[in-house]
């Protein structure tokens, strides 16, 4: 994939805050244009490695180069954050709040010391690809949120910078504005030509902004990969159960004889070369249907609720205390707490090891259908 300029390489990555491991050996490399998105769990060790990449934190351990420049080793000459040709935007926009739009969008070229003229023609042009120019005389206080945003955004591309680094910052909008402003923010990076690496923990933002994403759980990448290679071939349970709209469903099931059995009733029939014991079984929503009552291949669930989608229902259940996702045709109708009936295909749409969550690579009969 890489044969375009390295835009972003992390070397065994690691930070330990007072011999607590928060990022334990992360390698990720992306091409120049790239947007990365680092999504995880609260915890995972995203923000420390935003934090790494900004200069804002000394990597414990590997290095991080931006193009061919080395900008952080674990032994010494990092490079200083102003010096790393890096723009920050946080989920808090820290605008000056003395200062008008256009002003505070000038302000890091005051800083960089460019010459006047350049300086306003540099504005000028920030603003109108941000879309704001009609704000420019306002103050921060004077600004919706999502204007105060632009201007953060704005302020941080107005140098130019290579690499642009996001935390979060679409956490503080409401949910309509959010949608809006993803696809503005990838039309942005796209327009400046750099490579961002951008946090979230949402993982719809990450599946609709990333060109490549970088799964964290616990201070390591889970998965990297683009956001389709996530979606259609998770390397994990956690995996599969993060990532997706719904996610995937993952019951844990046991086999004997080459059938898999949850509660007792077998739901799937598997190839001979998976073990005797227990397994975690992938169905994804669009797999499973509503049954009319008890059969084969049947499990009794407890009904949760029935959202509209798109023309059919994501109708939730549970199944022995855990909650599946089934995209159904109608709704149930049914109250919370009765029972329905959900219907499994002969085969699962993955496996995954009970003990460790690792994808368990199936060698199914010719013709079969995974
Ligand atoms: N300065 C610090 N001192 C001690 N522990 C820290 C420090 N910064 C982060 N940690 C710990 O490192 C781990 C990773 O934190 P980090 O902020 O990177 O996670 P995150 O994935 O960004 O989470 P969130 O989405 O909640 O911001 C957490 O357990 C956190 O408590």
């Amino acid at each position: 994939m890489n044969v375009a300029e390295p835009g972003i390489v992390i070397e065994d990555l690691r930070k330990s805050f007072e011999g607590f491991n928060a990022v334990r050996g992360v390698d990720i490399s992306v091409p120049q244009g790239a947007f990365l998105v680092l999504v995880g769990p609260s915890g995972c060790g995203k923000t420390t490695m935003l934090r790494m990449l900004a200069g804002l934190e000394q990597p414990t351990g590997g290095q991080i180069r931006f193009g061919d420049r080395t900008v952080a080793t674990a032994t010494g000459g990092s490079i200083a954050p102003g010096r790393r040709d890096a723009g920050l935007v946080f989920q808090s926009y820290a605008l000056w709040p003395h200062m008008t739009v256009q002003a505070n969008i000038e302000w890091p070229l005051k800083v960089a010391k460019q010459p006047s003229g350049r300086r306003k023609a540099r504005v000028r042009e920030v603003l109108e690809l941000l879309g704001i120019a009609q704000l420019a005389s306002r103050y921060p206080g004077e600004i919706s949120g999502g204007q105060q945003q632009r201007v953060a955004i704005g302020r941080m591309i107005a140098p130019a910078p290579s690499v642009l680094l996001f935390d979060e910052p679409l956490s503080n909008l409401d949910a309509k504005l959010r949608v809006e402003t993803r696809s503005e923010l990838v039309r942005i990076h796209r327009a400046t030509g750099a490579t961002s690496v951008y946090v979230t923990h949402d993982q719809v933002e990450a599946m609709t902004m990333a060109t490549h994403v970088a799964l964290m759980r616990d201070g390591v990448v889970e998965q990297f990969g683009s956001p389709d290679d996530l979606l259609s071939d998770p390397a994990s349970s956690f995996v599969a159960t993060f990532i997706g709209t719904p996610p995937a469903n993952v019951i844990p099931a046991v086999v004997s004889g080459g059938v898999a059995r949850s509660g007792g009733k077998a739901i799937a029939s598997l190839p001979p070369s998976v073990p005797t014991g227990p397994i975690d079984l992938m169905y994804r929503a669009e797999s499973l249907r509503l049954a009319p009552g008890p059969a084969e291949g049947v499990l009794a669930a407890e009904f949760a609720e029935s959202t509209p989608l798109a023309g059919r229902f994501l109708v939730s259940a549970s199944v022995g205390g855990k909650r599946l996702s089934v995209i159904a045709d109608d709704h149930p109708r049914v109250l919370a707490g009765d029972r329905i009936w959900i219907g499994f295909p002969g085969q699962p749409d993955g496996l995954f090891d009970s003990a460790t969550g690792a994808k368990v690579l199936l060698e199914w009969a010719a013709g079969s259908p995974l």
